[in-house]
């Protein structure tokens, strides 16, 4: 197998966040799992500051920023609220995402082709501050060619809906799911820009997204957050990992 060279694993403890808004105490704590993730090889953690704070607070981002040894990824609504926050914390990369007060989670990619004279003037001051700015789109390629024309320089293309037919056992619409982000993929790579993915990957679904030789990063969430029950954080990480270089043939 070709080695398609190192893909880096992008950790989301949000939902960490989650179980102990729940309860309204404490713990568990976000920075806890952040640092057995570094510790279990990840390469980022992300977490999304969401507009309802549903899961992660403030204080977190800040105390992520401050306590984790690998780079912090900002995800966040492109608000002027956020945006202040963003340059106070001046973590490593922002990512900007569509967001929906009663969505369940996030449910589609930004529309940057929409929005495209706002964000390019939103993004600026984001990219004096030294964030690498990402768009989280999906796979239609005029909000790929809208995120290089403003700037931006990652893409995250959106792999939910990937997730949910391959999770339905729809596998022919999962696999042209997968063709056009790999379509979206090379698209993003030609036009100079770095090329992640996220949202919903699994054990099982993993593979096929990893081994797109454009992406250069995953963010995982929900599901090693999950899984950790089980497995323990590490350990479900190491595992996550393990499959990746698998899908990389490294
Ligand atoms: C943008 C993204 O995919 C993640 O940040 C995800 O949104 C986190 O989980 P929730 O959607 O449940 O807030
Ligand atoms: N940007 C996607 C992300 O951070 C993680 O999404 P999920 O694995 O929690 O669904």
């Amino acid at each position: 197998m070709k080695n398609l060279g190192k893909l880096r694993l992008g950790v989301n403890i949000d939902h960490v966040a989650t179980v102990r808004n729940a309860r309204g105490s404490a713990w568990p704590d976000p920075l806890r799992a952040a640092l057995l993730a570094e510790a279990a090889g990840a390469d980022g953690i992300t977490a999304h500051l969401r507009e309802d704070r549903r899961h992660i607070r403030d204080a977190d981002m800040s105390a992520l920023k401050a306590g984790i040894g690998i780079p912090l990824n900002f995800e966040c609504a492109a608000t002027e609220e956020m945006a202040r926050i963003v340059l106070e914390t001046r973590p490593h990369a922002v990512c900007l995402v569509p967001e929906k007060r009663t969505e369940r989670t996030t449910e589609g990619g930004l529309d940057v082709a929409g929005d495209e004279a706002r964000l390019r003037d939103y993004i600026a001051p984001l990219r004096e501050a030294g964030a690498r700015v990402s768009m989280f789109i999906g796979h239609d390629p005029r909000q790929i060619e809208a995120s290089a024309r403003i700037g931006a320089a990652v893409v995250e293309l959106h792999t939910g809906h990937y997730s949910d037919l391959h999770a339905e056992g729809r596998e022919d619409e999962a696999a042209a799911e997968l063709a056009a982000l790999a379509r979206g993929a090379a698209l993003a790579h030609s036009l100079g820009l770095e090329v992640h993915a996220g949202h919903g990957l699994t054990y099982d679904n993993v593979a096929p997204i990893a081994a797109l030789p454009e992406v250069m990063e995953l963010n995982i969430g929900h599901f090693l957050i999950g899984e950790a029950i089980y497995l323990g954080l590490e350990e479900a990480i190491r595992e996550m990992r393990r499959r990746m270089d698998e899908a990389r043939g490294s």
